[in-house]
């Protein structure tokens, strides 16, 4: 039963130990479940908590069992009514019998609710409920749209084409987030190319071209490294050397370059052979899950994983990197970009005679940063960033983060800062190498801006003669994105992480250009004009578009 009390437990725990809610629930100390299972668990019953309410609410259990919270009861009703092994308790258990003491009027009441909407299944019913859950969210006034789920086409696997006339056939295509209100609706984006945006519920891990890696879920910030890096198609990667992921588990971007590279290659037919990817992450751990990763986007003959391998002890001049021209970094950061993704599920829970209804059970939401405005309707806008900076010589959400933000001091920051520093120096001394982007998903500036500002400064770049992309020098989609460098640190209110205030870079404006920033921007449709008129945009209202995994 620890299960149920576990999940309860990350629900209602105070949110100042930040991260994405993955990382919260797998950094928990207190819990003695499997993290997957707590996991699992609380993300399915989010799907169906409004009927779960309905039909606890109908069978009356809270008032015939006083011992049952709203929200224990809704995780155990889920469980008995919808996980295909039942409850995961024994049958001895007094939690387990109080619920099956009333397992013939809960399932009574929730074949009448699943009749009431017509549905004949079950995946209907739940498609039934994600649209009435929509239409809830929408009637109060909460943008769903503002944290759409992103979707990556793998061009290694499939098309653009082929997936629209797929996976996303009976899907309208908008222009803006805003009208993802409703589902099957979906934007291709504007920024990074075969990028599609859709309603935040939207369900795709069951679907064929997800299980065969030809859609892969990143977020659009977590998409900007590799763009920068390898480009378009026509304007691409053309200079024949190799590429490399030194921090690289879980293998989003990865295999988003071989994806990159893959659409290049089939353009100028070119054999899949053409360029090669080095790939490694210190973690041997991890490293299994980036190469289970590039074995799914099929790209395993584009890519060498070195699995456990600390990417500070490779040895630059060592043959098999000779033409290694690109290298990413995306090292180990705070997250505390990702602190305020919102992605904790918040429950509609059962009333009891005691208890109010539709009580949110969960953390409280980060605030957004001071100035900005209309913080009143939640889940407006968090402060969700990715940097990515692009370095050239004359360079992410999911649970792609490793490090816990608990605690997160000014000293923990420079300690981050120098590590990410010498990460970045090392990519700069590989022989080959002429590009190089550096990324975190980060908000400080001490993790980002600060960072270029030493690497610029190092031997290695003044004498190699490193210096930041230029903005004209980047991909086309990136040209055209807003959100460039600051100068000096951003306050966050009310945030978990305080290191960094006071903190300024003496960047030239052209440098700041370089280092994109991913957070409240505003609408897409602002965004198509040309570069100076974006730049006199910037400073005014914004609105943010999406989160970083
Ligand atoms: C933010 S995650 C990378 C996410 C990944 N780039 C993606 O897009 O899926 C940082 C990773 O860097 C790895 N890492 C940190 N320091 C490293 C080092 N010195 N060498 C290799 N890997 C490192 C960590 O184990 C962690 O898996």
């Amino acid at each position: 039963m620890s299960l149920y009390y576990d999940a309860v437990s990350i629900l209602t725990a105070p949110s100042t130990t930040g991260g994405s809610f993955k990382s919260r629930i797998y950094n928990a100390r207190n819990i003695k479940s499997a993290p997957a299972q707590i996991y699992a668990l609380i993300i399915e019953a989010s799907k169906w908590d409004i009927l779960l309410k309905e039909v606890i609410e109908a069978a009356g259990i809270l008032k015939l069992e006083p011992k049952l919270t709203p929200l224990l009861s809704l995780l155990l009703v889920h469980d008995l009514l919808l996980a295909k092994s039942g409850l995961a308790a024994k049958s001895t258990h007094p939690l387990r019998q109080t619920i099956e003491r009333h397992k013939t009027r809960l399932r009574g009441e929730f074949t009448k609710a699943r009749v009431r909407r017509g549905c004949a299944t079950i995946p209907a019913l739940k498609d039934a409920i994600a649209r009435e859950k929509l239409a809830l969210q929408g009637a109060a006034g909460i943008s769903t749209a503002i944290y759409p789920r992103w979707v990556r086409v793998n061009n290694i696997r499939t098309t653009l084409e082929k997936q629209l006339s797929t996976t996303f056939a009976g899907y309208e295509q908008v222009s803006s987030l805003a009208e993802l209100i409703l589902p099957k609706r979906m934007v291709l984006d504007p920024h990074v190319p075969d990028l599609i945006a859709v309603a935040p519920g939207a369900e795709f891990t069951s679907s064929p071209a997800y299980k065969n890696g030809e859609i892969i879920l990143q977020d659009k910030a977590s998409c900007f490294p590799a763009y920068l890096l390898v480009g378009d198609e026509d304007e691409g990667w053309d200079d024949g050397g190799g590429l490399l992921d030194g921090c690289a588990a879980p293998g989003n971007k990865t295999t988003h370059m071989a994806s990159l590279l893959a659409k290049q290659q089939h353009k100028h037919n070119k054999g899949t052979g053409t360029y090669h990817i080095f790939s490694m992450d210190q973690s041997p751990i991890r490293a299994k899950t980036l190469q289970k990763m590039v074995s799914t986007a099929g790209a395993d003959t584009m890519v060498t994983v070195l699995p456990g391998q600390d990417f500070l002890a490779l040895d630059p001049t060592d043959p098999r990197f000779e033409n290694v021209s690109g290298l990413l970094l995306d090292p180990s950061c705070s997250g505390s970009g990702i602190i305020g993704r919102d992605d904790v599920p918040k429950l509609t829970l059962p009333e009891s005679t005691t208890t109010s209804s539709s009580s949110s059970s969960t953390g409280k939401k980060r605030k957004r940063r001071a100035n900005d405005e209309d913080d009143s309707r939640e889940g407006k806008k968090s402060s969700t960033t990715t940097t990515t900076t692009t370095m050239t010589e004359s360079p992410s959400a999911t649970d792609e983060n490793d490090v816990p933000v608990t605690g997160m001091t000014e000293e923990r920051l420079i300690k981050l800062s120098n590590l990410q520093t010498r990460i970045v120096e090392h990519a700069l001394s590989f022989p080959a190498a002429t590009r190089v982007t550096y990324s975190t998903c980060s908000i400080h500036l001490l993790e980002n801006e600060a960072v270029v500002s030493r690497i610029l400064a190092s031997e290695v770049a003044r004498t190699r003669g490193w210096r930041v992309l230029r903005r004209d020098e980047q991909p086309v989609g990136m040209k055209k994105w807003v959100h460039r460098g600051v100068r000096e640190e951003r306050v966050v209110e009310g945030g978990a992480a305080t290191g960094g205030e006071g903190v300024e870079v003496t960047l030239s404006d052209e440098e700041l250009e370089g280092c994109l920033r991913y957070g409240e921007i505003k609408e897409e449709q602002n965004e198509v004009e040309v570069d100076e008129k974006l730049d006199e945009d910037e400073e005014g209202e914004d609105e943010w578009e999406g989160f970083s995994d």
